[in-house]
């Protein structure tokens, strides 16, 4: 990145405007948000809030073709094998073609469509012969955050003849248990997602439910092998779950070019489809599609996630800001900064270049985020006076749930605190008694969207995933390979070991001294 020739100047700009508070930007220039603004139908991001001039964004767009950007965008539409770690393309985007799809993408589409029609017509049955009534995804990280997200925010509008869905992930089989203490084995079924149908995490739980369900149909059951009736599997690893007995009309494929965390348009999606229908399922993948069209045609200037990806690499590398905070506005995205904690963090928390070598600069901010009231009374006292300086992203729907006048009423005390917020982070306030002293000069971003359905979703998340790979792109970096996690899975099974043979003597003495202190505990 430092070789770029944009990096200079827009350094020396980043030494001015670091001396330069948000609001003298604005005092400045009348037009600062018609000029920092920029829409698509569904969506508009303000940015006028960044520390950001027309020189700065010229610069920056500068950096964009000078890394190639544009080049860049082609190949991962076409379709190249981006992934070069692991020899592998990242062609998340051919997901959610659907008027012009893959054939073996429209093949599982349809297989989809055929369960969730099944579910629907409560003609999948259970060992009993009774209707399913709940499904329970178990899977972790990219198996389990996209469709929980959406399945979460989405769920006021689930279609009626919908079964319940539930979410397990934890190995500690804490939640499964007591998940399990409220379901009837006769009328549930689980889908066991994993890309890689290895990850103990799922399968220690698929186990689990599994024995749970073998157990409670020990009377009822004509054969065991009914029970695996209970059991879908959605993985790219189908000798996997064929080895594990899922039944090979109950298994649903992806493939090993649509990365973990970028594989919620993918049949991993099941459970979005059961609650809202194949309908449902394509508007998200529409609204998807929507955003990489335009990732793909529109001009930097005009391109949202390449100007938020820009706006990131700005704060990064020449504000020097190394926090980001995901803030939406709206209850039903609970689960969005802990989806975007993986997208973010996963893809670009790393220290290598695509050529091996080193960088010599800041990658990924940590990210976090809640939603946005909640946190107002949670740590938004770090970004309004702590000593480190934070990006924020607000994420506001123009809509809220209702239409009726406590509806209304919310959504406009909604839309006050956000705006409030971003206002507050910027403006500041000015006190003699320092502890009501507020410096202002945080940076945010404001996304606003229509409404909380599975079509503008859509439109976020990829929105996200572009951001990420704009970054990438500046960062000289593989965005879509994941070698960090590894390590610590390795260890865990050696200490698996250890526990099983109640011997530590060849770990370290910090982990010998607390499994000493666990051992001693339970004799
Ligand atoms: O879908 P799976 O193969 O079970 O993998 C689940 C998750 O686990 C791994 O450790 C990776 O860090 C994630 O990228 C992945 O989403």
């Amino acid at each position: 990145m430092k070789q770029l020739k944009a990096y200079q100047p827009l350094s020396a700009l980043a030494e001015q405007l670091k001396q330069t508070h948000l609001n003298s930007l604005f005092d400045d220039n009348a037009q600062r948000f018609a000029q920092f603004h920029v829409q698509m139908p569904g969506i508009m991001l303000d940015f006028s809030k960044q520390k950001i001039t027309q020189e700065v964004l010229d610069g920056l767009v500068s950096m964009a073709e000078e890394a190639d950007l544009k080049q860049w965008i082609e190949r991962l539409i076409e379709g190249d094998e981006l992934n070069h770690t692991e020899g592998r393309k990242a062609w998340h985007t051919a997901l959610r073609n659907v008027s012009n799809p893959v054939p073996e993408v429209a093949e599982q589409w349809d297989k989809m469509a055929f369960i969730v029609e099944e579910l629907h017509l409560q003609q999948m049955r259970g060992y009993s012969g009774k209707a399913i009534t709940d499904v329970v995804n178990i899977g972790v990280g990219g198996s389990d955050l996209g469709p929980l997200m959406i399945t979460h925010a989405l769920e006021m509008q689930k279609l009626p003849q919908s079964p319940d869905i539930h979410f397990v992930s934890t190995l500690d089989g804490r939640q499964l248990q007591s998940l399990l203490a409220k379901l009837n084995p006769e009328t549930t079924l689980f889908i066991v997602a994993s890309k890689s149908f290895t990850t103990i995490d799922t399968l220690s739980l698929a186990e689990t439910a599994k024995s749970w369900m073998k157990a409670n149909c020990q009377s009822n059951c004509q054969s065991q092998n009914a029970i695996m009736r209970h059991f879908i599997g959605v993985s790219a690893n189908p000798a996997k779950m064929s080895e594990w007995g899922i039944l090979p009309q109950m298994q649903l494929a992806f493939w090993d070019w649509v990365g973990g965390r970028f594989s919620m348009w993918s049949s991993i999606g099941l459970t979005i489809a059961i609650q809202h229908g194949m309908e449902g399922f394509k508007a998200m993948l529409e609204g998807a599609h929507a955003v990489d069209e335009h990732f793909r045609n529109a001009p930097f200037k005009e391109n949202i996630p390449a100007l938020l990806g820009l706006i990131g690499v700005w704060n990064t590398n020449f504000l020097n800001l190394a926090g980001q905070a995901i803030l939406p506005y709206d209850s039903r995205l609970k689960h969005f900064a802990g989806y975007l904690e993986q997208l973010v963090m996963e893809s670009n928390g790393k220290h290598t270049q695509r050529d091996g070598t080193f960088v010599d600069y800041r990658t990924c901010p940590i990210l976090w985020g809640e939603v946005g009231p909640n946190a107002q009374h949670a740590f938004y006292q770090l970004l309004h006076q702590g000593t480190e300086r934070v990006m924020s992203d607000f994420i506001l729907f123009k809509e809220g749930q209702g239409s009726d006048e406590r509806s209304t009423f919310h959504q406009n005390l909604n839309i006050a605190n956000c705006l409030a917020q971003s206002r507050a982070m910027m403006v500041g306030q000015q006190s003699d008694d320092p502890h009501k002293h507020y410096p202002g000069d945080q940076v945010s971003n404001t996304l606003l969207l229509t409404r909380v359905d599975a079509y503008h979703l859509g439109m976020l998340v990829a929105i996200y995933e572009h951001k990420v790979f704009t970054e990438s792109v500046i960062w000289n970096i593989n965005p879509f390979d994941q070698w960090g996690v590894e390590l610590g899975k390795k260890i865990a099974l050696s200490i698996l070991e250890s526990i099983d043979q109640r011997d530590a003597s060849e770990l370290d003495q910090s982990t010998q001294g607390i499994l000493q202190q666990i051992w001693e505990h339970k004799t």
